[in-house]
C-alpha cells in the first residue's frame, strides 16, 4: 500500500520538476482584469496555499513538511522572511544553514509547491518585533514602519540584499515565486505613511522588476484597507472562520473592482500566550468555510498549515491591555503539528481539496520510559565569569539591551544596597521600566521578582553593602501594534526604600555562547553539588546527559513541576518553558537534534524554583493545558515515537534531498 503512495509521489514529482524546468520564456503569471483569476502560463490559476515559516522548523525538516503539504492537497505555499532572522547584527547576514531561504524555495520547487513571498520588510508573525531587528532601537526616537530617514535607510540596505537574491525565483524567470507581499497589514498601524509605502512599492519593483505582481494584505476593515493599500499593490484580506465571506470579499472589491478574490490569511488555528487557555479552532469549520471560498474561486492561504517552533528567544508577544508574551511553541492548531504530524484538520481539508490521495496507514508508538535526573551547576551570580566573557559596563543609572548592544536573553544589573534593610523594605518599578521580567536576588539569596505590567513591587532585606543582582529576561519583543519599539532591560530607575538604585554594572551574558562551546559539560570533570534537600530558588543551571539510545525520534520534553527557564539540547536553544502559567506544558524535541551514538547533554536554567526530584520527562506527544484540565492525552514518557506511513515517507523524502 505505502508503495503505492510513493509511486504516485515519485512520479508526481517527476512531472512536476520536468514542467519547473520549462523555459523561462514560456512562463508568464499576472492578474486577469477581465475575468477575475490569476493567469499561469496563460491559464486560468486558483491557489490553494498553506502558510509555513521556515524559521520555525529545522532544516533537515523542511522537505517532510513540504512534501506533507503537497499531499494534503496544496500547490503553493506561503512564506515570510524574518529580517532579524538574517540580519540579527546590522550589516552582518546570514543565508546559510537554517538562514539558508533559497534551499528552502528550491525544495519547494522540487516538491512541487509554488511560494506565495512575504518579505516584509516588518511581517508580524508573532516573531520577534515583527521580523524588524532589534539594533532599529539603537537610533532614538525612530519611527518604524514610516518614512523615517533612520527607518528608510535600514530598509533600503536590506532589501538590497535580499530582494536581489529573490528575483531568480520568480516563477517568470524560471523559480517558483508566483506573488510577492509588501509589507505586512499596513492597515493595522498607526503610522498609516504612504510616502514609506510609495518608497517600498519603486524598491520591490526596482529589484524584482515591474511585471511581477505585487501585493498587500490586510485586516477586514475599510479603515485597515484605507491605510494598508497602495495604487500598483494588489489589495487582499485576511479572515478566519466567523467572518462572513460574502461581505469580506464585498470588501475587497470596494477596493479591488476587478481581478481575483484572495484572502491571504485564512486562520485555521489562532496563536497562543502564556497564561492564555489553548486556541483551537474547530476542523469542520475551516474545511467546510475553506470549501465555500474555494467553490467561489477565491484563491485562499491557510495560516498556517505548518506552525513549528519558536526556538530560541523568536518568540514575538502582544501589547494591548498588558504586555503578553507569545508562547514557544507555534503549533497554531495547525492541519500539521508543530512536530509536523498531520491532524484530523489536514485530513478535513485534504477531503476538500481532493486533489491528492493520502492513504493512511496507522502509526506506531513505541513506550519506552525514560526519565533522568538533573543535576545542579550554580546560580548565574556565581557564573559570570563564564557567561559574561566581556565582563560589566558600569552605569549611574541603568541602561537597557539595546544600550548594551545585546538584544535578545538575559543580563545581569548588579549594585549594592545603600543601607541596612533588617525589615522587609520595598523594590519598586513606579515607572513600570522591566522589561520584562527581572529575578532578584541579595548576597545570592532569591527574593522574588518584578514583572512588566503585573508585579511592580516586592520585598528585599539585607545589610549595606550586600550585593544585588537583577536578572532581567527579553521575554519577546511586541510584534504587533504600536508599541513595537519595544526596549528591553531596566528602562528606568528602581527605588529600594527612599532609595534611587545606582552604580550599576551591568553584564551582557551569552549564555548560548558558553553552551554552544560546551559549557557545561565541557566542566563534568568539576563535582557539581549533589541534588540538594531544599531545591534551590532563583536563577540556577541544571544538567544532564541523556545515554544514546541507537534511535531518536522526535520527543517532548516535560519538566514536571519546574517553575520557568530555559532548555539547551546538544547546544541548541529549544526555547521557553513555563508549566506554572501555561498552557504549554512541553517542548519540542526534533529527533535529528538527538545524537544516537554520543552522549546528549542537556542544560536547564530554571528561573524561580525547580523540583527537589530535578526530573525531567521525555514523552511521545506535546501537552498543554486545555479549558483548565492537562488534555486527555495520556501521558506516555518514551523517546520514541513514529508515525510508521509518514516515517517511510520521511525516509523518501530523505533519499530525494
Ligand atoms: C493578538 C493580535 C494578533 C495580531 N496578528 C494578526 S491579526 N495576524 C495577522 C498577521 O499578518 C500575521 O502575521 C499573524 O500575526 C496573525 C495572527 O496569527
Amino acid at each position: 500500500m505505502a508503495a503505492g503512495v510513493l509511486l504516485f509521489v515519485a512520479v508526481n514529482l517527476a512531472c512536476l520538476s520536468v514542467s519547473g524546468n520549462l523555459a523561462s520564456g514560456e512562463r508568464s503569471f499576472s492578474i486577469d482584469y477581465k475575468n477575475n483569476y490569476f493567469l499561469k502560463d496563460g491559464k486560468p490559476f486558483q491557489y490553494i496555499s498553506g502558510s509555513i515559516h521556515y524559521s520555525r522548523i529545522p532544516r533537515y525538516y523542511w522537505k517532510d513538511r513540504l512534501v506533507k503539504m503537497y499531499m494534503a492537497g496544496l500547490n503553493a505555499i506561503q512564506v515570510y522572511v524574518p529580517w532579524n532572522f538574517h540580519e540579527a547584527v546590522q550589516g552582518v547576514h546570514n543565508f546559510t544553514g537554517g538562514q539558508d531561504l533559497e534551499h528552502f524555495l528550491d525544495l519547494a520547487n522540487q516538491t512541487g509547491l509554488l511560494v506565495i513571498l512575504r518579505p516584509g520588510p516588518y511581517i508580524c508573525a508573532e516573531w520577534e518585533m515583527g521580523g524588524l531587528p532589534a539594533w532599529l532601537l539603537q537610533k532614538p526616537n525612530i519611527i518604524l514602519r514610516s518614512a523615517d530617514a533612520d527607518y528608510v535607510e535600514a530598509v533600503s540596505n536590506w532589501l538590497a540584499v535580499l530582494l536581489p537574491k529573490m528575483k531568480p525565483w520568480l516563477y517568470i524567470n524560471g523559480g517558483n515565486i508566483i506573488t510577492v507581499q509588501v509589507e505586512n497589514e499596513y492597515g493595522s498601524y498607526f503610522a498609516c505613511d504612504y510616502n514609506y509605502m510609495r518608497h517600498l512599492r519603486t524598491l520591490f519593483h526596482l529589484f524584482l522588476g515591474e511585471d511581477t505582481v505585487l501585493f498587500t494584505t490586510d485586516g477586514n476593515t475599510d479603515k485597515e484597507m484605507t491605510c494598508g493599500t497602495l495604487e500598483g499593490l494588489y489589495a487582499t484580506v485576511d479572515f478566519g472562520t466567523d467572518t462572513n465571506i460574502t461581505k469580506a470579499f464585498n470588501r475587497q472589491r470596494r477596493f479591488e473592482p476587478r481581478g481575483p478574490l484572495v484572502n491571504s490569511e485564512f486562520y485555521t488555528g489562532w496563536l497562543d500566550h502564556w497564561g492564555d487557555q489553548h486556541a483551537v479552532v474547530d476542523a469542520q469549520k475551516v474545511s467546510r468555510v475553506l470549501g465555500e471560498m474555494l467553490a467561489m474561486g477565491a484563491n485562499v492561504n491557510m495560516y498556517m498549515f505548518e506552525g513549528g517552533t519558536n526556538f530560541g528567544y523568536w518568540n514575538g508577544a502582544d501589547h494591548d491591555t498588558k504586555f503578553r508574551s507569545v508562547v514557544t511553541s507555534y503549533d497554531y492548531d495547525a492541519p500539521l503539528s508543530e512536530a509536523g504530524d498531520p491532524t484530523e484538520k489536514l485530513l478535513a481539508i485534504r477531503d476538500v481539496i481532493k486533489q491528492v490521495p493520502l492513504i493512511e496507514l496507522p502509526p506506531t508508538k513505541v513506550d519506552i520510559l525514560i526519565t533522568f535526573t538533573l543535576f545542579q551547576v550554580g546560580n548565574i551570580s556565581s557564573l559570570l565569569n563564564t557567561l559574561s566573557t566581556v565582563g560589566p559596563v558600569k552605569s549611574q543609572y541603568p541602561l537597557t539591551f539595546e544600550e548594551m548592544k545585546q538584544f535578545y536573553g538575559y543580563m545581569l544589573y548588579r549594585t549594592t544596597l545603600p543601607r541596612d534593610l533588617s525589615e522587609p523594605t520595598p523594590l519598586i518599578s513606579p515607572l513600570n521600566g522591566v522589561h520584562d521580567r527581572a529575578y532578584v536576588s541579595v548576597n545570592g539569596v532569591f527574593q522574588g521578582l518584578l514583572e512588566r505590567d503585573t508585579m511592580l513591587v516586592i520585598n528585599v532585606t539585607g545589610q549595606q553593602g550586600d550585593t544585588v543582582d537583577i536578572l532581567v529576561e527579553n521575554m519577546g519583543r511586541v510584534n504587533f501594534g504600536s508599541k513595537i519599539n519595544d526596549y528591553k532591560g531596566l528602562l528606568s530607575n528602581l527605588i529600594l526604600g527612599k532609595d534611587v538604585l545606582t552604580d550599576w554594572k551591568i553584564y551582557p551574558l551569552d549564555i548560548d555562547g558558553a553552551i554552544a562551546g560546551g559549557w557545561p559539560h565541557s566542566d563534568s570533570q568539576k563535582s557539581f553539588p549533589a541534588p540538594q534537600k531544599d531545591p534551590s530558588v532563583g536563577p540556577v543551571f541544571y544538567m544532564g546527559t541523556l545515554q544514546p539510545n541507537g534511535l531518536a525520534w522526535d520527543t517532548f520534553l516535560k519538566l514536571n513541576e519546574w517553575t520557568k527557564g530555559q532548555v539547551w539540547i546538544n547546544g541548541v536553544n529549544l526555547g521557553r518553558y513555563w508549566p506554572a502559567r501555561g498552557p504549554q506544558l512541553t517542548l519540542y524535541i526534533p529527533g535529528p537534534l538527538l545524537s544516537t551514538t554520543l552522549p546528549n547533554n542537556i542544560t536547564v536554567l530554571e528561573l524561580e524554583g525547580a523540583p527537589a526530584h530535578l526530573r525531567v520527562l521525555f514523552m511521545d506527544r506535546p501537552q498543554l493545558i486545555v479549558e483548565h484540565s492537562l488534555t486527555s492525552v495520556a501521558e506516555r514518557t518514551a523517546i520514541y515515537s513514529v508515525s510508521f506511513f509518514y516515517c517511510i515517507l520521511f525516509f523518501f523524502v530523505a533519499d530525494t534531498v
